[in-house]
Order: C-alpha cells, then sequence, then structure tokens
C-alpha cells in the first residue's frame, strides 16, 4: 500500500484515539463518583420525602412528589448506566478503535463519506459525526455483505443505494496499524489467513472482523420464527450464533434483555469456552444452559435418569452384551415422530380409561383411594381437556383434605401423638393462646413453670379454659404437620402415578395399540418392554425415555411455560430429537428458534436431520415460518486436514476449505500397544518444540479416556489432564477427551489415539472419526497398533503422509 495511503490512516487512528483519550477522561472522574452518588441519591429520597397523611388531599400531594421523585431518580440512574456504558465502550475502542473502512457514496449526493467500523460506535463532541460505526449498524453490513462498486444496504426506513468506492481492512494493535488492506472481495482472504493461522486459545474469539457474507446473512436474519443453520465442521456456526445474539441485543436494546436469550449448549464445559465472545462486544452473556440441566430439573426427585452421555457410553461399548440390539431399537423408536404420535393419541386414550392415581394415605390409612380419584375423574364431563379434569381433580383433592384435615383432629392417634409432645411444643400453643387473650409476656414465665413441672399439668389455667383450648390447638398443630406435606404433594401432582402412566405403555404389543390407536411397534419391542419395565421397578429412565416422559407428564398436567425468553438458540441441533424440539417449542412459547448443526457430526442416537424433507424441525414452524441456511465453507482447519476430513463423509465434496496451507495428516502405524504410546509421547514434545500449545489426544469413549490418560501419565507426562462429562472449565494445554465431549471445541493439534478398525469400523463410528479429526486446526496425527479404520482405508493415499 502507498506510503502517503499509510500515512493519512495512521494520522487519522492518531486523531481518533486522541478524541477518545479525551473523553475518556472526561468520562473518568464522573463513571468514578457515580457508585457514591447513586447511593447518596438514595439516601436522600428517603430523608427529603415526608408523607403528610394529613388530609386526602395531602396524601394525594405526597404520593404525588413521591411518584415524581422517584421518576427523577430512576431517569438518573439510567443515565448513569448509560454514562458507564460509555465509558466501557471507549475504553474498549482505544487499543484497537476499528476493523474496516467503507467509502460510500449515496446516490444524489455528490460526496462519499467515510465510514469507520468498530466494536461499538462513537461520535465525536458534536454528536453527529460518527467516527466509528458500531459493526451491528445498517451501513456496515455493507462491509460485510458488497464488494466496492454498486451497493445498497437497507435501513428500518428503506433502501439505500450507492457506490462503494472503497473497502479497507485494517489490523490494529495497541493503538497501531500492523496491517492494512484494500479488498476487492467481501472480507478478503489476507485478514482471514492472518487470524485463522494464530493458535488455539481455551476462551472462543469474536470474528466481528472477518465476519463472512453467508455469515452476515445469519446473524442478521429476523424475519422467521426459526432459522435453521446446517454447517459443515469449522464454518463457523457457533461463532455466527454468538454475534448474532451481539446484534440482536443490539437491534433490540429497548425491548430486549440478555437474560431473555437462551443457548442449549452440548455440555457444561462448551459454556465455559464461548462465555467470553459476547463480553469481547461490550454486551452481556445470554442464559447458557444444556439439555439435560433442564430434563433435570423438571424430572420428579424420585427418579434417576441416565444422561446422554452415559447413554452414548452404553452405545460405544456394550455390542456384545445381552439385549443391546432392542435397547438399540428402542433408542430410535423413543426418539421418532412416530412415537410423539403414538403419544398424542395415548393422551386421548388416557381421556377415555387408564388414568392412574396413588391414593393419599395418613398413619397407614387411606385418605382418598386411587379408586376413588379415578372414580371422580371419569365422572367429570368427558369433553373436557385431560389437563382440565386433572385440574379439577386437584382442586377436588384439595378441598377434600381440608375438610378431612378438620376431622382428623379427633382421631386417636392425635391424642396419642398429643402425650409425646416436648415443651417447647406447648410453649407455642401457650404463647398463641395469650396472643389471642392479648398476653404476651406470661409465655416465658409459663415456660419456666412447665420446665420445672413437666409431668403434672394443671388444668386450671384461670377463667379461660386453656386445657382445652391448647389441646385444640395442638391438635390442630399435629394434624397440620401431617396435611402441610400431603397438600403441597397434591399441588405438585403426586396424585397422578406417571410412572405407572409411562409404564403401562411397555406390557406388550396388543395393549399399546389399543391405547395409541394401532401406532406400529418395532420389531424388537417385548424386549424393549422389558428394558424399559426393569429401568423403571429401580425408579430410574433410560436417556431415551426422559423427554417422552416429560412430555406425557405435560399431557396430563399442562406444560410449564417460560414466556420471558424471546430468542432460543441451539448448538449442535443434530444432537436434539424431534421430541426435544416440540418440548422446547412448548416451553419457550414467544421465543424464536435459531438451530444451528451439522448432521455429518450426528453421533447420539436422538441425532435429526436438520434440513431436507425429513426435517422435523421444518415442520416445527411451518415452511412459511422457517429460514434455512447452509454454510459450506470450512475455516478452522488447514486445507489439507478439510480434505482430509472430508472425503471420510458421504456428500463430502460440497465442503470447501479455506485456503490455508499446512501439513497432511500424518497416520502411524505401530507394533504394539506401548511403542504407540510412547510414539505419541514423542510426537507431543515435537509438537510443542512447535509452539503448538494447544493438544488433545481424542478418544471415542469415556472408558478409552482413562485407558489412555493412565498409560500415557505412567509413560512420564504429568501435564496431562482428563477431560470428563464433569469437567466445567476448558483450558488450553495438553488433554485426553473423548470424542463427544469434544464436540464445538478445536485445538491446535489432535492425535487420535487408536484409529483401528476395531475402534471405528462401524458406520455409526464414521461421524465419530469425522468429528475427532475435525476438531484440529493445524496439525492431525492418527495412531494404530492393528489394523486402520475401513473409513481411513478408503481415503485416497494422497491425502495424508505415512509415518516412516
Ligand atoms: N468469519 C470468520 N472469521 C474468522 N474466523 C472464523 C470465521 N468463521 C469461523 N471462524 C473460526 O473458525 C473456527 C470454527 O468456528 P466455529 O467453532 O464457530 O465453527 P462450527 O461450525 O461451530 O464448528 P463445529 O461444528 O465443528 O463445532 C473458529 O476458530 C472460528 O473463530
Amino acid at each position: 500500500m502507498e506510503m502517503n495511503i499509510w500515512q493519512q490512516e495512521e494520522e487519522r487512528l492518531e486523531l481518533v484515539r486522541n478524541k477518545l483519550q479525551v473523553r475518556i477522561s472526561e468520562l473518568e472522574p464522573e463513571v468514578a463518583g457515580l457508585h457514591d452518588q447513586a447511593t447518596d441519591i438514595r439516601k436522600r429520597f428517603w430523608e427529603e420525602v415526608t408523607m403528610n397523611t394529613g388530609s386526602n388531599e395531602d396524601f394525594e400531594e405526597s404520593f404525588y412528589t413521591i411518584n415524581q421523585q422517584s421518576a427523577v431518580l430512576a431517569e438518573r440512574e439510567r443515565g448513569h448506566q448509560r454514562l458507564m456504558q460509555q465509558w466501557k465502550n471507549v475504553k474498549r475502542l482505544l487499543p484497537s478503535p476499528y476493523f474496516g473502512r467503507i467509502d460510500f457514496q449515496e446516490k444524489g449526493l455528490s460526496f462519499s463519506e467515510k465510514i469507520y467500523i468498530g466494536v461499538s460506535s462513537f461520535v465525536d463532541q458534536d454528536g453527529l459525526s460518527f467516527l466509528i460505526y458500531d459493526w451491528r449498524t445498517p451501513i456496515a453490513s455493507l462491509y460485510y455483505d458488497a464488494s466496492p462498486g454498486v451497493a445498497s444496504y437497507v435501513t428500518p426506513s428503506g433502501t439505500i443505494d450507492g457506490t462503494m468506492e472503497l473497502k479497507r481492512q485494517f489490523q490494529i494493535q495497541n493503538g497501531t496499524i500492523n496491517n492494512m488492506f484494500d479488498a476487492n472481495e467481501t472480507i478478503g482472504d489476507d485478514l482471514l489467513q492472518h487470524v485463522l493461522g494464530s493458535g488455539a486459545d481455551s476462551q472462543m474469539k469474536s470474528i466481528v472482523a472477518t465476519i463472512q457474507k453467508e455469515q452476515n446473512a445469519i446473524i442478521r436474519n429476523d424475519t422467521s420464527r426459526m432459522l435453521i443453520v446446517q454447517g459443515a465442521a469449522g464454518s463457523g456456526k457457533t461463532s455466527a450464533a454468538l454475534q448474532r445474539v451481539a446484534y440482536l441485543l443490539y437491534k433490540h436494546r429497548q425491548t430486549i434483555k440478555a437474560d431473555q436469550i437462551v443457548l442449549f449448549s452440548p455440555n457444561p464445559m462448551f459454556a465455559s469456552y464461548i462465555s467470553t465472545v459476547l463480553p469481547e462486544l461490550g454486551e452481556e452473556n445470554m442464559q447458557q444452559t444444556t439439555f439435560q440441566e433442564y430434563l433435570d430439573y423438571w424430572l420428579d426427585s424420585t427418579l434417576q435418569s441416565e444422561d446422554v452421555f452415559d447413554q452414548i457410553e452404553y452405545v460405544l461399548t456394550k455390542h456384545n452384551t445381552p439385549g443391546y440390539e432392542a435397547r438399540l431399537q428402542g433408542m430410535e423408536y423413543k426418539t421418532s415422530e412416530s412415537f410423539l404420535q403414538a403419544l398424542q393419541n395415548y393422551g386421548l386414550w388416557l381421556g377415555r380409561e387408564g388414568m392412574q392415581f396413588s391414593g393419599i394415605r395418613i398413619q397407614k390409612r387411606d385418605l382418598i383411594t386411587a379408586e376413588q380419584m379415578k372414580e371422580r375423574f371419569y365422572g367429570y364431563d368427558h369433553t373436557l381437556p385431560l389437563i382440565n379434569r386433572v385440574a379439577l381433580l386437584q382442586e377436588w383433592l384439595l378441598n377434600e383434605l381440608s375438610s378431612l384435615e378438620r376431622a382428623e383432629r379427633e382421631a386417636s392417634w392425635v391424642q396419642e401423638e398429643l402425650n409425646y409432645l416436648d415443651t417447647e411444643q406447648y410453649v407455642e400453643a401457650f404463647g398463641m393462646l395469650h396472643k389471642e387473650k392479648e398476653i404476651f409476656d406470661v409465655a416465658e414465665r409459663y415456660a419456666a413453670i412447665l420446665r420445672d413441672n413437666k409431668s403434672k399439668r394443671r388444668g386450671d389455667e384461670g377463667d379461660f379454659d386453656f386445657t382445652q383450648r391448647e389441646e385444640e390447638l395442638l391438635r390442630q398443630k399435629i394434624v397440620k404437620a401431617y396435611f402441610k406435606p400431603l397438600k403441597k404433594s397434591v399441588k405438585n401432582f403426586s396424585f397422578v402415578n406417571l410412572q405407572a402412566i409411562y409404564g403401562q405403555l411397555f406390557v406388550g404389543e396388543a395393549a399399546y395399540k389399543v391405547r395409541t390407536n394401532g401406532a406400529p411397534v418395532p420389531t424388537l419391542w417385548s424386549e424393549i418392554c422389558r428394558e424399559t419395565q426393569e429401568m423403571l421397578d429401580q425408579n430410574k429412565l433410560f436417556h431415551e425415555d426422559v423427554t417422552p416422559y416429560l412430555y406425557v407428564k405435560e399431557l396430563i398436567e399442562g406444560v410449564r411455560t417460560n414466556s420471558e425468553i424471546r430468542y432460543v438458540f441451539v448448538d449442535e441441533g443434530q444432537d436434539y430429537s424431534s421430541f426435544q424440539y416440540e418440548y422446547l417449542k412448548k416451553l419457550f412459547p414467544r421465543a424464536r428458534m435459531t438451530v444451528l448443526g451439522d448432521f455429518g457430526q450426528a453421533i447420539f442416537m436422538q441425532s435429526t436431520s436438520l434440513v431436507g424433507d425429513h426435517s422435523p424441525l421444518v415442520r416445527l414452524f411451518g415452511e412459511t415460518d422457517t429460514s434455512m441456511f447452509c454454510l459450506l465453507r470450512s475455516y478452522r482447519s488447514t486445507r489439507e486436514i478439510v480434505e482430509f476430513t472430508k472425503a471420510m463423509l458421504p456428500g463430502g465434496e460440497e465442503i470447501m476449505p479455506f485456503d490455508r496451507k499446512g501439513p497432511k495428516p500424518l497416520l502411524t502405524k505401530l507394533d504394539s500397544r506401548d511403542n504407540r504410546d510412547a510414539q505419541i509421547l514423542a510426537d507431543i514434545a515435537a509438537l510443542r518444540d512447535k509452539g503448538l500449545e494447544s493438544i488433545a489426544i481424542i478418544t471415542k469413549t469415556a472408558a478409552e479416556s482413562r485407558e489412555a490418560y493412565h498409560l500415557l501419565q505412567s509413560q512420564g507426562n504429568e501435564t496431562l489432564q482428563l477431560i470428563t462429562k464433569e469437567t466445567i472449565h476448558f483450558e488450553k494445554g495438553l488433554m485426553v477427551i473423548p470424542v463427544y465431549l469434544a464436540k464445538g471445541v478445536e485445538f491446535d493439534a489432535v492425535l487420535v489415539y487408536e484409529a483401528s478398525s476395531q475402534i471405528y469400523g462401524k458406520e455409526n463410528e464414521r461421524k465419530l472419526l469425522y468429528t475427532a479429526c475435525t476438531r484440529a486446526m493445524h496439525e492431525l496425527y492418527l495412531y494404530t497398533f492393528e489394523d486402520w479404520s475401513p473409513f481411513i482405508q478408503a481415503l485416497p493415499a494422497d491425502l495424508y503422509e505415512i509415518s516412516s
């Protein structure tokens, strides 16, 4: 680039930085005093306010003044927040004020405007001239979407046409321009090369400076209820999702707060991996959770559920155990739309017959039996929906319990309990009695007397009939202690025997067909029934049963909803079943959904295809309310790694590597386990010497991870971390990790611990191997001491190197 252009840009940078500096020094003293001021205002507010309640007019007057003052206070606090935000923004801008510039001449105007783009806007002292435009402003979209030439952008008040005369990218660090490129295309490759060539981090980075056109379309789409993104491994799905959150928070800043957006991530470690992106962009983090967390929250505490990781561990390690085939078939069926349909029909059947209740008992005695409930339930108007009848029954039970509670006070067991009451309980009752008579102070004296004279209570406490009243109170209290939890459990629907209701679906084919309006069953149905029942008998649920179980629960008890949430993001969306999507839709009735995933990495049993005719996701909100995007360019890995991995996937031809060069994947075959481990350690040492800091040894299962960890550690590697499903923080370094936990994250180098046909031989293991290999950014090594996996054997030999 010409010298004088550099110079001009440097001068401009200097100018903007000076202005930023001035703004910081103006804001600093104000911000420093803000906290104290806010407390002070609040304090003074209450000191200054006097409530005159003399007459109605006085009262009204005071009330009016308070209202007015509190509005002033709120406004001042908002002002403070704005100042604070401004201060944070300018501080964030100072080291690197902007990353892009476009010169745009609007049609009909005789001059072009220089638009500098950064992570937030910065306006000059005059309050009008934008020295920096926020990357989320409408005009900034030109930077991502358009090439120099005729261009237009959309604003809330219409489309603006014009000509883009220049598009320039900057790399500015600590106030110095390190690099500058003029781009012809959309965001040019030079800058991307630079960004992608650097090392992996323990935290994901924001990509605002280099967002690609196709990613920008996802980030800014705000029209449809459902947005589906199918994208190859490393194509920037998670990145796009996070920048999209930042965009939505900016666009709807008057109406939506960060806690009204929730992101479902694949595991807790992933949450820590992405947690810094939004703060880096000056936004608060959205809520983050895992689907498992939700399931655990809604499931009855009496039931223990298998989690998704134990499920996959079972699938991958228990091939030769009895019942395996049936379990797999069960997983497939229980996550299918056909089962969902069957359950909907089951709900209708329950409206006619078959509801199961749990009787309410006290002192080993039936208070209200299950039969009574059933009779009452089916006595209600049959045209009423199931949920309404359950609500009626609940109301009836609560009323019944109140009358039974009154009657129960006379029961003989209450008398017995009365005899065993301790001093404190008497004192309490006595205290209450005196409250009734407005004599509080004697309660203590009475306690002292009671303590001295515990065994012989006198029945003559004066003119008030203490003994009788006291006994009444105590009886009330005793009975209440028993009834309170009963009422609470009725409020929690525990009179519905959900376990039995779910269980009666699994008693045999004939019954199942009757109850589900003839739903077809898989071939191993009787075995599936036996396995499911066996779990229920132990108060357990297979993972594949949890969502259907909750679904049935909601058919009966009504849907619990969270209408605060306005946007739901599901990352690794291929790993959710139709059931789970139905569930999410119901749970968040006011939310728009963004689902991002890659069917090439669908490694869990419940996986769903995101796009295509078979996608239940499209049906969720209907085609007209659904937008679909496809990301085919893969940014994470070098060209060599992408060429290698995409050849493993049927249909992988369409994946396009970003042109970043690196060594070809290296295949190392050894003659024994020990030699393999020794070689891995030697390779790790060499990789570290080359400066690669984040290195993962990826295994298929957790069991294999543990084994690898112990073997490698015993050979002298102390810095090794073992990642398990319990790991919460993702830390850069050397680690052993099962592939299903490595989803969504990336490493400088990946070493596939054992890529043999034994480990990755079956068709359902192909995607596991693909997922493992696609975690690598710069280097990929694969090892075996047996035969290579067929998925590797099938690859063209020019895609890899063989270690000699
Ligand atoms: N436009 C971009 N500019 C710079 N880096 C990018 C861009 N898009 C993606 N990347 C980088 O590519 C890598 C992969 O991105 P990301 O994790 O978002 O992809 P993904 O599609 O979610 O991957 P996977 O499905 O394999 O987990 C990250 O390092 C990310 O920073």
